[in-house]
């Protein structure tokens, strides 16, 4: 895949802005990345966006899963040659190619060996620039990209350790969207503005109730979702106003308290009523005894907390 259109990565939350920061640090230096994140969350707009950074030339996106155990080495390497256009024996530019690894867990022990092979080549190819023979004329950078929790495939076997510890000097590690809330919108209105430029149609707008069904949604599929979810919206409901009713049972019928939990019950449990006089004494702790404000921080009224108190026999 060549791409030369550029890309544009939305979102302010702390966790991506972070991951970004990581991103632009390494973008400019040849080493091999391992961008790390669940599905949809924009592992390959990364590797993009690391290669629009670079100076290389070419990109190709390669999904591991699409590797048969028998062809993989071949493949591997092909691909890696395509990237590094020859002239006479020579390669004519010292840095010629981005190689974007999808899920990379995926391609087997053998292939993960040869992986590890071409990385430290590619390596010793971006120190010297000019290289005639044929056995060094691979100039690649890897960018490789997973979903699983690496680690616990290293532990298992599965993975190739050196292979590991090679990918992730420095790891991209990208957020779901259900920890990037405030960017629910912003990416959203994104896709609407694309969407808008594609059909040249106005685009819906959501309700405030809406609004807040979607970024209480916790969105499996993340951006990917997201996307396909507003596109979904923009041809059903051009230039009209999208309240709860017209979501998707799924996001309709979601509620966070189901998967996100606000307090984690111990497994040896708890007593509900310690843990009720805890927390009002808390509250009156950190108000410094003011029962309104103590009431406030326990989204009580005043009258409640008073007669709590009272129940329990807190000294006011
Ligand atoms: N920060 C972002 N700003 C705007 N669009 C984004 C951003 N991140 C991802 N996208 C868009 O979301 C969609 C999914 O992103 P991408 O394909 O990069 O995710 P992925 O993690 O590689 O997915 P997969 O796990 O399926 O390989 C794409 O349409 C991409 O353009």
């Amino acid at each position: 895949m060549t791409n030369r259109e550029k890309i544009k990565l939305i979102g302010n939350s702390t966790k991506f802005q972070e991951a970004l920061r990581v991103t632009d640090l390494i973008a400019k230096l040849d080493v091999p990345v391992l961008v790390l994140g669940e599905t949809g969350s924009g592992k390959e707009s990364i590797a993009r966006y690391l290669h629009e950074a670079s100076k290389r030339n070419h990109l190709i996106s390669v999904n591991c899963a699409a590797f048969f155990a028998e062809t993989s080495e071949s493949l591997l390497f092909s691909y890696a040659n395509k990237l590094t256009p020859e002239q006479n024996g020579f390669v004519f530019q010292a840095h010629t190619g981005t190689l974007y690894l999808q899920e990379v867990t995926h391609l087997n022990l053998e292939a993960q060996a040869q992986l590890l092979y071409l990385i430290d080549n590619a390596q010793v190819l971006s120190t010297q620039q000019f290289k005639s023979f044929k056995k060094q004329k691979l100039d690649v950078r890897i960018v490789a990209s997973s979903s699983e929790n690496l680690r616990d495939l290293v532990a298992e076997g599965k993975f190739n350790a050196d292979l590991y510890y090679r990918l992730c000097t420095i790891p991209v590690e990208l957020p779901k969207l259900s920890e990037r809330e405030d960017d629910v919108m912003l990416l959203a209105d994104h896709f609407f503005k694309q969407l808008v430029k594609q059909h040249r149609r106005p685009a819906p707008e959501f309700s405030t109730p809406a609004i807040h069904k979607l970024k209480q949604y916790n969105w499996p599929g993340n951006i990917q979702e997201l996307s396909n979810f507003c596109e979904r919206m923009f041809l059903l409901f051009q230039n009209k106003n999208i309240e709860v009713t017209n979501l998707p049972a799924e996001i309709r019928h979601y509620t966070e308290l189901s998967s996100k939990s606000i307090f984690t019950l111990p497994e040896s449990g708890v007593e509900l009523e310690v843990l009720e006089v805890d927390l009002m004494q808390q509250a009156l702790r950190n108000s410094g005894g003011n029962k309104s404000q103590a009431a406030r921080l326990l989204g009580l009224t005043r009258d409640t907390l008073l007669y709590r108190l009272k129940k329990y026999s807190i000294n006011l």
